[in-house]
Order: structure tokens, then sequence, then C-alpha cells
């Protein structure tokens, strides 16, 4: 069990409330009087460097932040989550994830159960089953290659499969992997619209296999290939990724095509898991493996590392100072690398269905702010649509800037014009352009002194947005499996400072509810009148109209 500590009622809380009373941080001044700033507020590791030098606290605040972890029992959470205690106690279940891609001899038992070889078992199937797909020595069944592979699944066991396929791109292997994960048909329509039943293969991912949208689309997948196919070609074309077996063998597929994990997995951080397959089959299992000891590398990190070097503590607890004192609402992730284009998208349920929560461990309602809104798009792209709010609007927004030095493709300039905006981004944010700058640049260039008196408001940076830094050498399955675990620890930090349960997801349910009861009364013809008036009348104006 992990502690039950309201954080507001430590002491360092109150001392981080005084601090923050007393102190008007300025970027400008703190780098002015700190030549040594930079230094003293950045990490580098072998393959990458953490600079967290550009946010509002001095060593004071990080001084402070280190006590609320030390006060907040987070050394014991992390030794629990490590060793498989049930701290996900809401649902009664161990939380593991870490034990996927932990490669040692150390045992973890879960129920006096050493889970290691099952693991080594499930990742040997997954070898050994994308090698035959890979080389295309498994046949579809008119005895051609498979050329396409489409993952139905979605929330957890579709969008870190996304992420990472399309982060890892440049190490593709033959196959060409899609994605349906929406129960609106036209997903379906359009992903299999030019594919060949022959040469497809199905994953049909769901940890419970029970989820609406996953099902529809399995049974659509079918029906579509049963057009082409028999009953019994289906086990050449469909395999499952689930921890419910039985509902697998029920949905007709057959028990070596059924690639099993665990309760202890949660969904949001499955990809390490049988989850993964569409990954190993996008890139090839080496690629997967060193994925997973990219994550292992900063799980030992986050393990052994001390809290005032360790990053991912460090990014939970600078994004606490932000949320809980300056009262930001929201934090950004903005990777500038095309080739991540979906990891704000990933680590939006990753962070906001593990912290979105108002109860705390001891199931009393909240009374400060948790989890931000997590929001994020691709630099440069970003910076032609909402910086301009970042920059000048009136809400603090901190933001993760994540590049990586050398890019896989030498296409002329652009890598430098990437990361020059890269750097000059986060430097505009927090230095700004003061009023005298911006009055003397409208002097030279030839304005008025009443120009220059209309403009000079808007024309001003108020600066002092801060910012943390990740600069990578290179993107490769193992730095990335490095940063996802990252921000998986951060995410940890957090629910266990805030006092809340991380790894449930009660808030989904109730919407599934009620569209299983809306469901049928789509399906007749009868005017609608057992629900509020707003929800009868946009059911019937869609019975009119469909
Ligand atoms: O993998 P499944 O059981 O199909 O679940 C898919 C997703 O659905 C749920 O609504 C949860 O909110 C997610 O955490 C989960 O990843």
């Amino acid at each position: 069990m992990l502690s039950k500590i309201n954080p507001t009622q430590t002491n360092s809380w109150k001392d981080l409330d005084e601090h923050f009373g007393d102190n008007d941080f300025d970027l400008r001044s703190l780098f002015q009087y700190n030549p040594n700033r930079f230094e003293e507020f950045s990490i580098k590791k072998n393959n990458y460097l953490f600079d967290y030098s550009k946010n509002l606290i001095d060593s004071r605040t990080k001084g402070l932040l280190l006590n609320l972890a030390e006060e907040c029992q987070l050394k014991d959470a992390i030794s629990k989550m490590f060793s498989g205690d049930k701290i996900n106690e809401t649902e009664g279940r161990a939380v593991l994830h870490t034990a996927l891609r932990d490669f040692s001899d150390k045992e973890i038992l879960v129920d006096g159960e050493n889970i290691k070889p099952q693991i080594k078992r499930v990742l040997d199937h997954m070898k050994s089953f994308s090698e035959s797909i890979i080389s295309g020595t498994h046949k579809g069944f008119s005895g051609k290659e498979i050329t396409d592979v489409v993952n139905i699944g979605i929330g957890g066991s579709d969008l870190g499969p996304v992420m990472v396929v399309s982060a890892l791109k440049h190490f593709k292997t033959r196959l060409n992997v899609h994605f349906v994960s929406n129960v609106d048909g036209n997903h379906m329509a359009e992903v299999v619209k030019n594919l060949n039943p022959e040469t497809t293969l199905f994953i049909i991912a769901s940890k419970t296999f029970t989820t609406q949208e996953t099902m529809t689309n399995a049974n659509s997948a079918k029906d579509w290939f049963l057009k082409a196919g028999k009953q019994e070609d289906v086990a050449k074309h469909f395999v499952a990724l689930s921890t419910n077996v039985q509902a697998v063998k029920d949905f007709g597929i057959a028990e070596e095509n059924i690639f099993e994990f665990w309760d202890w997995v949660g969904g949001r951080y499955s990809l390490w898991s049988a989850i993964g397959l569409s990954i190993v089959l996008s890139v090839g299992y080496e690629n997967f493996e060193q994925l997973l000891k990219g994550a292992n590398d900063t799980d030992q990190h986050f393990q052994t590392a001390e809290f005032g070097e360790n990053i991912p503590i460090l990014m939970g607890l600078i994004g606490i100072w932000y949320r809980n004192f300056y009262a930001a609402t929201t934090h950004a992730i903005l990777p500038y690398s095309q080739y991540l284009e979906r990891f704000p998208a990933y680590f939006q349920q990753g962070d906001m269905e593990s912290n979105g929560k108002c109860v705390d461990r001891n199931g009393e309602f909240v009374e400060y702010e948790t989890g931000p809104i997590i929001w994020g798009e691709p630099g440069t792209n970003g910076q032609h649509a909402f910086y301009q709010l970042i920059h000048q609007g009136t809400e603090l927004i901190p933001a993760d800037f994540i590049a990586y030095a050398k890019s896989p493709n030498k296409v002329s300039d652009h890598q430098d014009k990437l990361l020059a905006n890269f750097f000059a981004q986060t430097e505009a944010l927090a230095f700004g352009k003061n009023e005298e700058e911006v009055e003397a640049e409208l002097k030279a260039s030839g304005k008025s002194d009443e120009e220059i008196d209309f403009l000079l408001n808007y024309k001003v940076f108020h600066g002092n947005t801060p910012t943390n830094s990740i600069l990578i050498n290179e993107l490769t399955p193992f730095s990335l499996g490095q940063l996802i675990a990252l921000y998986e620890h951060k995410i940890f930090v957090q629910g266990v400072i805030w006092n809340i349960f991380s790894f449930d997801q009660f808030g989904v349910e109730l919407g599934k509810v009620l569209a299983n009861k809306i469901l049928p009364e789509l399906e007749n013809n009868e005017t609608i009148s057992s629900h509020d008036s707003s929800t009868n009348g946009l059911i019937n104006y869609y019975k009119s109209n469909k």
C-alpha cells in the first residue's frame, strides 16, 4: 500500500506556499545573477541532455520540492511499484509494466509467483511469430506472403503502438502496419479499402476483449475477410492480444494465435507487452527489444539516481510547482520531430487517464488541483498555430520541448533550421521582449513616436514562460524507450504526491454504460422520451435524419 499523505498538510507544502508568496521569479534575473544556472539545472546522460534551467525555480524551490517528495514517501512508493506491491488498490492489482522490460535475472513475484518466465514466453512467441511473418514463411490462405497488418484496438491498445510505429518509421520492415480504432465505420472502411484479404493480417488488441469499439471493428474485419477466405482460414489471418483468453477463444481465434498479457499491465502502459506486437511487426523484434531496454535504462535511473539528479522526479515536481502554486491548468508537450507526431496524444491518455482524479487515497475529495490538461503538436507546425497564445495569451503554459541532434534523413539544411526554431522558441518564451527593446526596435525601423505609442504593448513579449528541453542525440528504439519511460515515471511521481490512485480509470465507465442503453433506442422508429429534453431532442433529430 502507498502512503496516504495529504500533500498540502506537509511542512514542505507550507514552506513552498510561503516561498511562492515571497518570490517573483523572473528568468532574466535568475540567469543574470547565476552564471552557472545551466550547469546547476541540467543533467547530461550518455545520450541526452535534460535542461530544466528555464523554469521559474531557484535552488531553494528545488530543495523544497525534493523535501515534499521525501515527505510524501516517494522512495517507498517507487520501490513498491517495482517490487509488485498491489499499489493499484481500487482494482487490487500490482503495477508492473516495468517488469516487461527487465531483462535481469531478478525474480518479480505476483501472488507468490515469479512472473519473469511468462514474460519471456510471450516475448519468444512474439519473436518467432514476427519473424515468420516478416520473412514470409507464414503464408496467407492463398499461399501469398502477408504484406499488411491491421491493428484493431483503442485507447491503450492503440495509442502506444500508433505512436511508436510512427516514431520508428525509419526502422520499418517490409510490412505496412495500419491502425483501426474508432467505432466510426469509416475508419475501418478507409483502411481496408486498398487491402487484399489474402495478404492481410489482423491483430485484435484488447486487454479486456470486451471493448465495444474493438469488438465491433473485429467482427467487421472478420466479415470483410470472410468475403474472400473461409472460416478455416481465419487462423492464418487473425491473432489476438489480450488478458482475457477465454473471450478470445469464444471469438474464434485459435489458442496458438493468442498473445497473452496480465492484469498487472495497465492498458495505457501496455505497449511493452503483447500489445506491442504491431510494433514488432513494423520494426522487427530486435528493435522492439531495444525499445524495452531503453525503457529499462530509465527505470534504473528512476530507481537509483539521487532525487535531485533524477529526471522523472524533477519533471514531476516541477509540474507540481506550476499546477499547484502557479495554478497552471495545462502542460504542453512539443516535440521538434515529425516522427514524434503522436507523442503528445499518447501522453494525453497516459497522463490524463492516470492523474485526472479528484478522490485521494483516503477516499476523500481533494482540495487541491491534480492532473493538468496535456496537449501539444510537433514543432515547427505548432508555432504557426497556437504558439501566439503561449507567447502573449493570459495563461501560463509550461511546456516540454523535445528534439534530436541527429536526423536520419539528411535533407539540405532542414535539421539546422528545425533546431534553430527549437532553441529560439524556448529562448523567446523565457526572456521575451520588454518595452525598452520593443521601443528601440520600432525607433530603428523609422516609426513615429505616435506609432510607437500605439504599437508598443502589442509588440511586448512578457516572457517568463517556463520550459524543459530534452535534447536527445538520436532517435533510436533505445532512446525512444528511455523517453517514454521518463514520462511514465513523471506521471507516477505526480500521482504519488497528489495522493491519488494513478492506475484505475473509473471515469471512462459512465459514458460507455449510457451508450449501451441508448444503442437499442436508435434501432427502432419510436420517438424517444426516456432522457432529458436535450438528449431526447438530439436522438430524435438523428433518427429522423439518419
Ligand atoms: O484494451 P481494452 O480492454 O480494449 O481497453 C481499451 C481502453 O478502453 C478503456 O476505456 C480504458 O479507458 C483504456 O484505459 C483502455 O486502454
